[in-house]
């Protein structure tokens, strides 16, 4: 896998729709690996391996301070730094980048960090857009 390109998953609770609906887990997790599990929760097929993966009970804040931080500060640095999230319909991705005032997603931690950062370094001129 690139050093340069870090795919990591996270994995959400099941929503009350989906509990109302009587639906169960369908993976399992195995240190970064997701296992498809069938209708008898056996493993169905093979595992799938990413640079990590998160389970349920993982907070924003702990993927931010992870997978996130380092690429915001790298930036400040002068490396260039992309994030973003990818996903089916409800899997997540508005929960986990936006989030909640009681669990702030990426986009306000970074942007938090990001202006931290510059008022540490009152000698250097940013440009932020
Ligand atoms: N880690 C989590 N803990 C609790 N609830 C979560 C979590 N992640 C997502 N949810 C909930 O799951 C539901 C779907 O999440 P969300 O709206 O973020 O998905 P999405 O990927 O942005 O969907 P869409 O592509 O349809 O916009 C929401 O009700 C959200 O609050």
């Amino acid at each position: 896998m690139s050093d340069n390109i870090k795919v990591v998953v996270k994995v959400r609770p099941l929503i009350a729709r989906e509990i109302e609906e009587k639906q169960k887990y369908q993976w399992r997790i195995t240190n970064n690996t997701l296992y498809q599990l069938d209708s008898n929760g056996r493993d169905y097929g093979q595992g799938f391996t990413f640079d990590k993966v998160y389970c349920q009970n993982t907070k924003t804040a702990d993927v931010y301070n992870d997978v996130a931080r380092p690429i915001v500060e790298a930036a400040v640095a002068g490396f260039n730094g992309t994030i973003f999230a990818y996903g089916q319909t409800s899997s997540g991705k508005t929960y986990t980048m936006t989030g909640t005032d009681e669990a702030p997603g990426i986009i306000p931690l970074a942007v938090l960090n990001l202006f931290e950062i510059i008022k540490n370094e009152p000698g250097r001129d940013f440009v932020v857009r």
